[in-house]
């Protein structure tokens, strides 16, 4: 990710490139920018996001890895040193974001809901940050429109065969060769069900969105920002 944002910075007319970091060691290389994109590893990013805040420099963040107790820090480390901008989307696909959209939306209407990401064998993380998010999503959407939890009979259990859980969710996740970033969330009511699939079919699909994000971030309302939904207009 990291090299293909190399490349979108440097063909895009507005932007300039002024350092690629592959290492806390290089991180001096970036002081002067005005915006740092991050794509490194969720046991790194947190430490790159506190020296990026303590040197007032906008982050545009799409590693992986945030729960709410990563939040609630960063919200802290921002209230402190007041300066920088955080934006953390869990997937700069607009594709990506509009399937997180549709799926809140679908989420009131149906008994049961579940989502299975799928992706390429080299990643860290389990669920993806784009299924725990929207599982997340669903989750708030269900408890707002009072639903009781989904139907599920299981009584015995082979230990993951239900996958995790995330607000409630069910969240199953595949590493498939050959595959890059797909994620299918399943809805079910009463004779019908609905799919909500996407698929990242290159990692050049991100860019536009990362591109987007490095434009805006400085604007934006608050210190943190969690998702490129507020960008596209899609706050309801
Ligand atoms: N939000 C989104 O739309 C997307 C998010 N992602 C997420 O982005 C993250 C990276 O994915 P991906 O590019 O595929 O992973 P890769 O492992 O291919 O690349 C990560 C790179 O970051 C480097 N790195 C590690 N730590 C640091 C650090 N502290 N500072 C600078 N560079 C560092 C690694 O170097 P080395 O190999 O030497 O350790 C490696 O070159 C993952 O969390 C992934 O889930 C990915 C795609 C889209
Ligand atoms: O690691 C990846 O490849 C991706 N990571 C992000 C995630 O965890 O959701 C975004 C996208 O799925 C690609």
């Amino acid at each position: 990710m990291g090299s293909e944002v190399v490349k979108a910075v440097e063909a895009a007319p507005d932007t300039e490139l002024v350092a690629g970091v592959g290492g806390p060691g290089e991180r001096d290389a970036v002081l002067g920018a005005d915006v740092v994109v991050d794509f490194t590893h969720p046991d790194e990013v947190m430490g790159n996001l506190r020296w990026l805040i303590a040197n007032g420099i906008h982050a545009v963040v799409g590693t992986s890895g945030f729960d709410e107790g990563r939040l609630a820090e960063l919200r802290g480390l921002l209230d402190e040193a007041p300066g920088a901008k955080v934006l953390i989307a869990p997937n700069f696909g607009i594709a990506a974001v509009l399937m997180m959209h549709f799926a809140a939306k679908a989420a009131p209407y149906f008994e049961s809901a579940e989502v299975i990401e799928l992706h390429h064998p080299n990643k860290a993380d389990a669920p993806s940050g784009t299924a725990y998010r929207t599982a997340e999503l669903i989750g708030a959407a269900r408890d707002r429109a009072g639903l009781a939890p989904a139907p599920d009979a299981t009584t015995s259990e082979i230990q993951g065969a239900r996958g995790a859980q995330v607000a409630g969710v069910h969240v199953h996740a595949l590493r498939i060769t050959g595959m890059i970033a797909h994620q299918e969330v399943v809805f079910g009511t009463h004779g019908e069900t609905l799919t909500i699939r996407h698929d990242s079919m290159n990692r050049e699909s991100f860019m536009p969105g990362v591109l987007l994000g490095v434009r805006e971030v400085a604007g934006l309302a608050g210190p943190l920002t969690l998702g490129l939904e507020p960008l596209l207009g899609l706050t309801d």
